[in-house]
């Protein structure tokens, strides 16, 4: 006799999108913030971290430079390492396994196109923080935990200039994974401190911020202020 056939994938976990929404997230940690560097930056951009991350709390830094090679990055990288070293702020590689090697950095941000979280894992150690682009979809966050990823991240969320996107998640994702796994999630895409609620009610773990922080016309640290009042209150 022939089985059933089961196409089974992450998104047939809850038919029901906002399954997750019946469930209380009272054990989880409060929402923190993630900063995202300005996709290019200049010799000033070492005290400008600094005065952000030294405005609110702020539990990880990513290094995302577009459009420069890695050695150019690596030249760059050591003063914004040593930056976040001191403040306890974990520092986080874009794109690049062999960069975070290279650097020693706390942790890689893995695109799907970036590499594989295994790979990471075997190149970087049990200690580094690996996470993973999931888009808007259950199925690929599914994959990234299984393939050890320390979080996942989900978005965009909302319109943003930093980046050309092609996916738009509900927040309701954030509930769904946050209750189907212990690993955390991050929500990124044109959060604001005015637009960020609904996320950190959803479930997001962390929210990841570029342009929000690094072009708020009072200035990024006043920025980081601002999330911090929202974090806060949750
Ligand atoms: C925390 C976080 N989430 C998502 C991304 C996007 O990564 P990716 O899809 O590889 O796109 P680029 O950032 O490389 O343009 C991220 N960097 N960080
Ligand atoms: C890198 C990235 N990945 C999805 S949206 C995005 C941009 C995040 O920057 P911003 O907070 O300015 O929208
Ligand atoms: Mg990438």
């Amino acid at each position: 006799m022939n089985e059933p056939e089961h196409d089974f994938d992450a998104e047939d976990l809850a038919l029901d999108p906002h399954f997750a929404d019946r469930f209380e997230h009272e054990d989880k940690p409060a929402c923190q913030l993630y900063l995202i560097s300005p996709p290019k930056i200049d010799a000033g951009f070492a005290a400008k971290l600094a005065e952000a991350l030294d405005a609110g709390p702020v539990a990880a830094f990513q290094l995302r430079l577009k459009g420069i090679d890695d050695h150019a990055i690596a030249a760059l990288a050591p003063p914004l390492q040593a930056i976040c070293a001191e403040r306890e702020v974990a520092f986080i590689v874009n794109d690049s396994i062999g960069l975070a090697k290279r650097l020693k950095a706390d942790g890689v941000h893995l695109g799907q196109d970036d590499g594989d979280a295994r790979d990471a894992r075997e190149q970087l150690g049990r200690d580094a923080q690996i996470g993973v682009t999931c888009h808007d979809s259950r199925h690929l966050a599914m994959e990234a935990g299984e393939a050890g990823a320390d979080y996942v991240a989900f978005g965009a969320f909302y319109p943003t200039d930093t980046k050309e996107v092609q996916h738009q998640p509900d927040p309701s994702i954030l509930g769904w994974w946050s209750t189907v796994t212990g690993i955390p999630c991050v929500a990124i895409g044109g959060i604001t401190p005015a637009n960020a609620k609904p996320l950190v009610d959803a479930g997001a773990d962390f929210l990841a911020v570029c342009g929000a922080v690094w072009n708020d016309p009072d200035g990024p640290a006043a920025a980081v202020g601002k999330f911090a009042a929202v974090l806060a209150a949750d």
